[in-house]
């Protein structure tokens, strides 16, 4: 079998799945976190793999930038892969005061300028796209448990990169501690499709003060912290 975005055969992807935004980020996580790697996706170079993270199976895809590329995974994964829990695995601009240049955050809902959590319901209503409570709470003691004090709230997946058309200072006001451009779409789609959704964010940069940011090899690469609590978390939620 495949799909038109996945060349994996039928069984080639574990129940679970880490989803970065970054393919390489994929490809990092596969050769040094993983064991019994096979790389079961290499179409327009959104690399896959599946291997074992301390016997259980795992799997790792890179799902693009933005709510439109990463559905697209999120839709082959779960409708013809049978896939049952997704970790998505991403970079954040931290917003809130109290968030620091590579802290972890976890994402227990997202807001979103995108059209398409309104566009799934009738005019006048408004989803609200939320984490998966048992893998919220379960990534939250495992960093706790690693000496990692994690963020926790809601994260605005904005529909643009650059975009001065938003009050982010006002969205930061409402308590909103980060921003990325997924999390409300994944959130959605675990409520359609009935897949279990958490977001495991890294703050890259900082929207507000501080202009130091992260290297784009270091959002490649050296995002350990949040690769580390969401494997534990997905072999915790599978146990
Ligand atoms: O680091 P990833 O997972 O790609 O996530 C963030 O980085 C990209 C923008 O640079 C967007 O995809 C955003 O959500
Ligand atoms: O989407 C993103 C990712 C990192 N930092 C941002 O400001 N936005």
């Amino acid at each position: 079998m495949s799909t038109p975005h996945i060349e994996a055969q039928n069984g080639d992807y574990a129940e679970t799945v880490l989803l970065p935004g970054d393919p390489l980020r994929a490809k990092y996580i596969a050769e040094n976190f993983l064991t019994n790697v096979k790389q079961v996706n290499s179409v327009r170079n959104a690399f896959g793999y599946t291997g074992e993270y301390k016997g259980h199976r795992i799997s790792v895809q890179g799902s693009g930038m933005g709510i439109p590329s990463m559905s697209i995974y999120i839709n082959e994964l779960v409708r013809f892969y049978g896939v049952k829990t997704i970790i998505r695995v991403g970079s954040c601009g931290g917003m809130a005061p109290g968030v620091k240049l590579r802290d972890v955050c976890l994402a227990s809902g997202s807001s979103t300028d995108s059209a398409v959590v309104a566009n799934s319901f009738a005019a006048g209503v408004h989803f609200a796209p939320l984490a998966d409570f048992k893998l919220l709470d379960t990534a939250y003691h495992v960093a706790k448990n690693m000496g990692i004090e994690p963020k926790v709230g809601d994260i605005f997946a904005a529909d643009r990169f650059y975009n001065d058309d938003i009050d982010m200072k006002k969205l930061a006001d409402y308590g909103v501690i980060g921003t990325e451009m997924e999390s409300a779409g994944l959130y959605l789609l675990a409520a359609k499709l009935h897949f279990r959704a958490l977001s495991v964010l890294t703050v890259s940069d900082l929207l507000f003060g501080s202009q130091e940011k992260t290297t784009a090899a270091e959002r490649e690469k050296t995002f350990n912290d949040m690769i580390k609590i969401s494997l534990e978390t997905a072999i915790a939620q599978a146990d």
